[in-house]
C-alpha cells in the first residue's frame, strides 16, 4: 500500500452511523507490514486515526469538479459513497436525473417540477443523449432515434420501489414518444418550425393512450402506506409504428394484479380507487339503483382501510375516468353494466356468513346476497349452497360436505377477487381493442414499436410474503436480462468479432433464477405448485419440502434456512438476501374459485358477466373479444403476451385453473422473450425518503435502493466493456462530416469504410485504448461516441455558421449598394435644391444691385441736373472721384463685397459680363473668404448638374449632411426619408 494515495489533504469518505461523512487526510505514515496509519478529520472537525490496509482504509472521494457529475460512469473513484454523494448533491441542486452508464437514475422530487414544459420537451427533440442535462426525454429520444436507425423494437424499462415515481416517469416517456412532432422529426431534420409545433394538441392516438391512464389507475391503483396512488400491477405499453414511423396504435399488457386487496386492506391503506370513486361520483338515482351509498363505510370491503384521500378528488377522478371510458369506446350503457358488477362485489363482501354449531350458514333472504346475485345473474340458492358447502370428487362418487364459516368467508372472498380480476382483464382487452382496432389492425400494420415497461422494483420488508416472492422473481429475471444485455452479449460479440478482450467476472444470477423457477430438479415455484394441488397441502409441509429438496451444498450460495425464523426460508438475491415467511403462500398461490362457482358464473344470465369471464378465461392469443377477422393480416410485432387466467378444455366447460405462480412465471417468460428481441433502455426510479416529503434526501434509504437496483454493478460493467459497437459502414456514414471533404466522398465511392473509421477516430484524437476494430464492427468505450457526436455537431454547426456568414456578407453588400444609391440621390436632390436657392438669392441681389445702380445714376443725373440748373459744378466725394477716374465702383459698391459686413444677406455677386461692380483687387491679394465666395459664385453660375460631385454642398458623413439651404447648421439623417435603419433578421439571416 503506497502512502501517496493518502497524502495529506486527500479527500476521503469516513464511516458513520448515517453511512459516510466526508473527511480529509491530515497525515499518513507507514505502519507495520503493509499497513498505513492515517490521521483524519471529518467534516465536523473531529479527528480519528485509522490503521490498516486495503478495504480497511477509507474510500477516496472525487475531486469537486466530478462530485456532481451528470454521469456516474465518469467518476474517477467509483465507490458507493461517491455514487450516493453525486446523486445527493445533484438532488440538492434540484437536478433529479443522473446517468449511470446506460441507466438513468430518477429521484422523486415529490412536488411538481418545471422540467416537462413544452420548451424543455422541444429542446430534447433530435438531441443525442449526453448533449443536454440527463432527462427522461433524452432516454425517450434515444429509444426513438434507435428505432429510426434500424427499425428494431425498443423497450424502456422503468423500475423502482413503490412510490419512487415509475408510473409518472413512464407516462412522461410515453407522452414524449407519442407526441406527433417527435414522430415526424428525426435527429437530423429538426428545424425551429418543427419544434414549435410540438406542443400542438395531442393526436387521437395520444389521446387514446392517455385515456388508458385514468382507467387503469382507477381499477388497478390504490392508496398504500408508501404511495397514495400505488399501481398494484405491472404493465407493458407497446407503442406501434408503421413504415413511416408514424404511431398507428398501442397495446397494453398487465402483470400480476394484486388480488388480495379487494377483500382485505391494512388500516392505513385503501381498496382500489374505483370503489370510492363510484360512491362519490354516481348520481344518487344510480346509487340507489345499485344499492350503493355515498357513505362507503357500510361496505365491508371498503371500511377496513384508512380514510379516503378526498371525496372531491374521488368524484373528479370518477368523471375523468368516465370520459376516458367514452374515449376508448365504452358507452354509458356498458359503463353501467361495469358499475353493476362492481356493486355486486361490494354486496358480496357484505353477505353475512354465520357459524352454526359446526357449519357455516347464510340467510336465504340475505339482502346483500340477493343484490349481488341479481347483478351477477346467478341463482342465489345455488350460490349459497356452494359457498357453505364443498364437493369432493372421488373416483366413484361426488361427496358434498359442509364447511366452517371462516372457510365460507374465504370462498366468498375468492369469488369476489376472481370476478374483479376478470373485469380488470376485460377492461385491458377493451383498451386494446380501442388502441389497435377491433381485429388488431393497427398491430398488423405496425412495423416496429417502442415498449414502456412499468414494473415493481425489488422489495424487502420486515415480513416478506408470496407477493414479494413474485416481485423479486420478476426483478431477478429483469436483472438477468440486464446483465445479459450489457455484458454477456457484449462478450460474445467480442469473441465473434475477434477483438482482444479479457473476460471479467460478474455476478450471474442464473443460479438464483434456477432456484426459483426450475422444473427439473424442482425449484421453489414447482414445489409450491405441487403442494398447492394437494388437498391436504399446507404452508408447513411446503416449507418442509423446500428444505428437503433445496437445502443442499449445490444451492449453498442461493438458498438458506434462517437460523432464528422457523417458518421461513431465505433466498440470496442479486440485490440482497431476503427472508420469506411461508404463511399464506399456498392460499395465495391457489387463489382458487371452486369449480361449482366457476360453472355458475360462466353460465350467468347476465350476458355481460359471461363476456367478462369468457374474455378473461379464454382469450390467450388474440387482441379482441371478437373472433379475428379472416381478412386481418398477422402482426409482425412480438406480443408481450397475456396468459389466460385459466387453461381450458373447451369454451365455458371444464376449467382447470392454473396457480397464480405459474401464471406469473409464464407471462414473465413471454415478456423476457420479447425483451430479448429489443434494444433496452433503463430508468431506475429512486425514492429519496419514506415520508413523501419534497427535496428531503435520506442517504441510507437511497443507498439501499442503489444497491438493489444494481447501479454500482452497472457502472462497473459499462465502464469495463465497449458499450458502443457499430458496423464500419454505419459508423463511417454517421461521422463522415469529420473528415476532409475532398477525401471523404472518394473513400465512400470506393467503399473504404474501415479507412473512413480510422480517419474519423484520428480527427477526434481518440486514444487507442478507447476503441478496437473487429471483423465487421468498431467497438468503442463509454464516452467516445459522445466525443465524436460533439465534434460532428460542432462541424455541422460550423457549416451552418459559414452559410449564415455568407448570407450576411451578401446581404451587407446589397445594403451598401443601396446606401450608396440613396446617398447619391440625396446629394443630387439637395444640390439641386441649393442651386435653386442660390439662383433665387443671386437674382434678388442682382436686382437690388441694379436698382441701387439705377438709383445712383438717377441721383447723379439729378445732382448733375441740379448743378447745371444752379450753374455750378457739384462737388464729389474722393470715392466718387475715383469712380469717375477709374470707372470702378465707389465706396458703397465695395461695401457690397465686404464679407466682414454684418449684413450677410446682402451679399452681392459679380456680374458675369465684367460688371463695373467688381471689387478693386488690383494691387492687393483677395482675402480667403473673398476668393471662396468668388469660386462659389462662379461654379454655381454654370448650373451644370453633372458637376454635382464637386458641388459645394457635400455630405459631412455618410448619414449626415449640412445644407446651405438650412444655413449649414441643421444636420439631417440621410436615411430618414428614404429607408429604415438596417436590422438583422436572424431567421432569414438577412439584413432588412
Ligand atoms: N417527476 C415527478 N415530478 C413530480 N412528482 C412526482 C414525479 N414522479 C413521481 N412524483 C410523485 O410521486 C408520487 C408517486 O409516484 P408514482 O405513482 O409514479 O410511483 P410508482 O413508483 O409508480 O409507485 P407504485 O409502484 O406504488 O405504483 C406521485 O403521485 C407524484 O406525487
Amino acid at each position: 500500500m503506497t502512502t501517496s494515495l493518502y497524502s495529506p489533504g486527500t479527500r476521503v469518505y469516513l464511516d458513520s452511523n448515517d453511512g459516510w461523512v466526508p473527511g480529509e487526510v491530515i497525515s499518513c505514515t507507514r505502519g507495520s507490514g503493509d499497513s498505513l496509519v492515517l490521521v483524519l478529520k471529518d467534516e465536523n472537525g473531529q479527528e480519528r486515526t485509522i490503521t490498516g490496509s486495503g478495504s480497511a482504509l477509507p474510500l477516496l472521494r472525487n475531486p469537486p469538479l466530478l462530485e456532481s457529475a451528470d454521469d456516474l460512469a465518469t467518476l474517477s473513484h467509483l465507490n458507493e459513497p461517491s455514487v450516493l454523494f453525486a446523486v445527493q448533491s445533484r438532488y440538492a441542486q434540484r437536478k433529479i436525473y443522473t446517468y449511470s452508464g446506460i441507466v438513468l437514475l430518477a429521484v422523486n422530487p415529490f412536488e411538481p417540477v418545471p422540467l416537462y414544459t413544452p420548451d424543455i420537451v422541444k429542446s430534447y427533440i433530435g438531441r443525442n443523449k449526453g448533449e443536454l442535462e440527463p432527462h427522461l426525454f433524452a432516454i425517450a429520444e434515444d429509444a426513438y432515434a434507435a428505432m429510426l436507425l434500424d427499425g428494431r423494437g425498443q423497450t424502456v424499462i422503468v423500475s423502482g420501489e413503490s412510490g419512487a415515481g415509475k408510473t409518472e416517469s413512464a407516462k412522461l416517456v410515453m407522452r414524449f414518444i407519442a407526441s406527433p412532432k417527435v414522430q415526424t422529426t428525426t435527429a437530423l431534420q429538426t428545424t425551429d418550425a418543427d419544434k414549435n409545433s410540438f406542443v400542438d394538441g395531442a393526436s387521437l392516438v395520444e389521446q387514446q393512450i392517455q385515456a388508458t391512464n385514468p382507467i387503469l389507475e382507477a381499477f388497478g391503483n390504490a392508496k398504500t402506506t408508501r404511495n397514495d396512488n400505488s399501481s398494484r400491477f405491472g404493465k407493458y405499453i407497446q407503442l406501434l409504428f408503421d413504415t413511416n414511423r408514424q404511431i398507428v396504435g398501442a397495446r397494453v399488457r398487465t402483470y400480476l394484479l394484486e388480488r388480495s386487496r379487494l377483500s382485505y386492506q391494512a388500516t392505513t391503506e385503501r381498496n382500489y380507487h374505483i370503489f370510492y370513486q363510484l360512491c362519490a361520483g354516481l348520481p344518487s338515482q344510480d346509487l340507489q339503483e345499485l344499492g350503493l351509498d355515498s357513505d362507503y363505510n357500510q361496505f365491508h370491503y371498503l371500511n377496513q382501510g384508512g380514510p379516503s384521500t378526498s371525496e372531491m378528488s374521488d368524484r373528479d377522478k370518477f368523471h375523468a375516468m368516465q370520459d376516458a371510458l367514452r374515449i376508448i369506446g365504452i358507452d354509458a350503457q356498458r359503463q353501467m353494466q361495469i358499475f353493476q358488477i362492481l356493486s355486486a362485489l361490494l354486496h358480496l363482501g357484505n353477505i353475512n356468513i354465520t357459524q352454526t354449531r359446526t357449519d357455516a350458514g347464510i340467510d336465504d333472504d340475505d339482502p346483500a346476497m340477493a343484490r349481488a346475485m341479481e347483478f351477477l345473474g346467478v341463482d342465489a340458492s345455488e350460490f349459497k349452497k356452494w359457498t357453505i358447502k364443498k364437493q369432493i370428487t372421488t373416483r366413484s362418487e361426488k361427496i358434498v360436505s359442509p364447511i366452517t364459516a371462516p372457510q365460507a368467508v374465504q370462498v366468498r372472498d375468492s369469488i369476489s377477487r376472481f370476478i374483479y380480476t376478470c373485469l380488470f382483464e376485460w377492461l385491458v382487452t377493451a383498451i386494446n381493442v380501442s388502441l389497435t382496432g377491433k381485429y388488431g389492425d393497427a398491430a398488423a400494420r405496425a412495423e416496429t414499436y417502442i415498449g414502456v415497461l412499468d414494473i415493481y422494483g425489488f422489495e424487502h420488508f420486515d415480513k416478506n410474503s408470496f407477493e414479494q416472492f413474485c416481485i423479486n422473481y420478476a426483478n431477478e429475471r429483469l436483472q438477468h436480462e440486464f446483465n445479459t444485455y450489457v455484458f454477456k452479449l457484449a462478450q460474445e460479440d467480442y469473441v465473434k468479432e475477434k477483438i482482444s478482450w479479457t473476460f471479467i467476472d460478474f455476478d450471474d444470477n442464473q443460479p438464483t433464477i434456477d432456484l426459483m423457477e426450475s422444473k427439473v430438479p424442482p425449484g421453489i415455484l414447482a414445489i409450491l405448485d405441487e403442494e398447492s394441488r394437494l388437498p391436504l397441502g399446507s404452508d408447513a409441509s411446503f416449507l418442509q419440502k423446500l428444505n428437503a429438496q433445496l437445502d443442499k451444498p449445490a444451492n449453498k450460495a442461493v438458498y438458506k434456512m434462517p437460523k432464528f425464523a422457523n417458518a421461513a426460508f431465505t433466498i440470496a438475491h442479486y440485490a440482497l438476501d431476503v427472508t420469506y415467511q411461508v404463511e399464506g403462500f399456498l392460499e395465495k398461490n391457489r387463489d382458487t374459485v371452486p369449480e361449482e362457482h366457476l360453472t355458475l358464473l360462466t353460465s350467468s344470465e347476465n350476458a355481460f358477466v359471461r363476456e367478462v369471464l369468457d374474455t378473461a378465461l379464454h382469450r390467450t392469443d388474440t387482441e379482441s373479444a371478437e373472433p379475428p377477422s379472416p381478412a386481418s393480416p398477422v402482426s409482425k410485432i412480438p406480443d408481450p403476451g397475456r396468459t389466460s387466467l385459466a387453461a381450458t378444455t373447451g369454451r365455458g366447460t371444464s376449467v382447470k385453473k392454473p396457480t397464480l405462480g405459474s401464471i406469473f412465471k409464464s407471462s414473465l417468460g413471454t415478456l423476457m422473450d420479447m425483451l430479448r428481441m429489443t434494444n433496452v433502455h433503463y430508468i431506475r426510479c429512486l425514492k429519496p425518503n419514506e415520508h413523501k416529503r419534497a427535496w428531503e434526501f435520506e442517504p441510507l434509504q437511497v443507498l439501499a435502493q442503489l444497491r438493489a437496483s444494481g447501479v454500482i454493478e452497472t457502472i462497473r460493467i459499462s465502464t469495463a466493456g465497449y458499450p458502443s459497437r457499430w458496423k464500419f459502414e454505419d459508423f463511417s456514414r454517421r461521422y463522415l462530416p469529420l473528415i476532409n471533404w475532398r477525401e471523404g466522398p472518394q473513400l465512400v465511392k470506393r467503399e473504404q469504410w474501415k479507412r473512413i473509421c480510422v480517419l474519423c477516430l484520428q480527427k477526434g484524437k481518440i486514444d487507442k485504448s478507447l476503441f478496437q476494430f473487429g471483423e465487421t464492427k468498431i467497438f468503442l468505450r463509454t464516452g467516445v461516441l459522445a466525443t465524436l457526436e460533439g465534434l460532428r455537431s460542432t462541424k455541422l454547426n460550423a457549416i451552418l455558421s459559414l452559410q449564415t456568414h455568407m448570407r450576411r456578407v451578401l446581404a451587407i453588400r446589397k445594403l451598401r449598394h443601396f446606401q450608396r444609391s440613396v446617398v447619391g440621390m440625396q446629394s443630387h436632390w439637395r444640390g439641386a435644391a441649393v442651386r435653386k436657392t442660390f439662383r433665387q438669392t443671386r437674382d434678388k441681389v442682382r436686382k437690388e444691385a441694379e436698382a441701387a445702380k439705377a438709383s445712383k445714376a438717377a441721383k447723379l443725373a439729378a445732382d448733375k441736373e441740379k448743378s447745371r440748373v444752379m450753374g455750378r459744378k457739384t462737388p464729389t466725394s474722393p470715392g466718387d472721384k475715383d469712380a469717375v477716374e477709374n470707372g470702378s465702383p465707389g465706396k458703397k459698391g465695395r461695401k457690397l463685397f465686404s464679407f466682414g459686413s454684418k449684413d450677410r444677406s446682402s451679399l452681392a455677386l459679380p456680374d458675369q459680363r465684367g460688371s463695373s461692380l467688381d471689387p478693386p483687387l488690383i494691387g492687393r491679394r483677395p482675402s480667403k473668404l473673398e476668393a471662396a465666395a468668388k469660386r462659389l459664385s462662379r461654379r454655381s453660375w454654370y448650373e451644370d448638374t453633372s458637376s454635382r460631385a464637386k458641388s459645394p454642398i457635400r455630405a459631412k458623413s455618410p448619414n449626415v449632411l449640412s445644407t446651405a439651404s438650412t444655413g449649414g447648421s441643421q444636420q439631417l439623417p440621410i436615411y430618414d426619408r428614404f429607408m429604415k435603419k438596417p436590422a438583422w433578421n436572424s431567421s432569414t439571416n438577412l439584413l432588412h
